[in-house]
């Protein structure tokens, strides 16, 4: 699904370059569940960025489900990332204008889907994650962990093969990442969706099938995980 070949990304600043990423190759099956684990500052956000297609890298080629993502144009990409990408966030990033349930729809506006199969999609998705009650609550009145399971029904909701993750559990408290990475390893199991997620916790890294660890912009260790919780 994802074929990462020599990846550089640098910030130029005052004439220097500060390296983020050096020479990352990696590739990702379909189906995998993958931590990517290091340092603050290692690149791990910015390598998520570029496999979501929110960063380009400054050299080296991306292929994403075999297509050459560093040399497609602005519009094919978005539709692809629309198509088959769902992005979970640390901070949530709900819009707190909108009701939960118009969270959830958000994307599929965008997508241009019609309004019933937008309001059947959502409500499948309030229902399995138990928030029918909340489905009128803006994302203020809800707890930490609701917020988390909107941004991630919102990530579902366009149906994507691959979500990326960033510190999904980072604003949250213990039992409610356990829940949270329990939903991940559903989801990967039983639906195939395949998943990307940064972490700093070696508990929930135990969640997916490897981990990556990234030091300096390299990857230093790509390891499978041993007793896959
Ligand atoms: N736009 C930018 N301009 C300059 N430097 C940047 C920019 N974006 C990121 N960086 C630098 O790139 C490095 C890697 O950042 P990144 O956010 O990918 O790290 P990280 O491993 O995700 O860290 P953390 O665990 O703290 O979130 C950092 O040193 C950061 O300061």
């Amino acid at each position: 699904m994802i074929e990462l070949n020599n990846i550089e990304k640098y910030h130029p600043a005052k004439g220097i370059k500060h390296y983020v990423l050096r020479h990352v190759s990696a590739s990702i099956a379909s189906g995998e569940f993958v931590s990517v684990m290091g340092p603050s500052g290692a690149g791990k956000s910015t390598l998520l960025n570029i496999l979501g297609m929110l960063e380009e890298p400054t050299y080296g080629t991306y292929h994403f489900m075999g297509e050459d993502i560093t040399s497609m144009n602005e519009r094919k990409r978005i539709e692809l990332y629309r198509n088959h990408i769902g992005f979970v966030f640390q901070a949530y990033h709900l819009i707190d204008e909108m009701t939960v349930q118009e969270n959830i729809e958000a994307p599929l506006i965008y997508k241009k889907i019609v309004a019933s199969e937008r309001k059947s999609r959502v409500a499948d998705l309030l229902d399995r994650f138990n928030m029918v009650a909340k489905k009128d609550l803006f994302p203020s009145q809800l707890s930490g962990g609701q917020q988390q399971l909107v941004g991630i029904a919102r990530a579902l909701v366009a149906e994507p093969s691959l979500i990326l993750a960033d510190e999904p559990t980072g604003n949250l408290q213990s039992a409610q990442a356990a829940e949270i990475m329990s939903l991940f390893r559903k989801l990967n199991r039983e639906e195939g969706i395949t998943i990307v997620q940064v972490t700093h916790s070696e508990k929930n890294a135990q969640y997916g099938n490897r981990i990556l660890t990234i030091e300096d912009g390299v990857v230093r260790t790509d390891t499978p995980v041993a007793g896959q919780l």
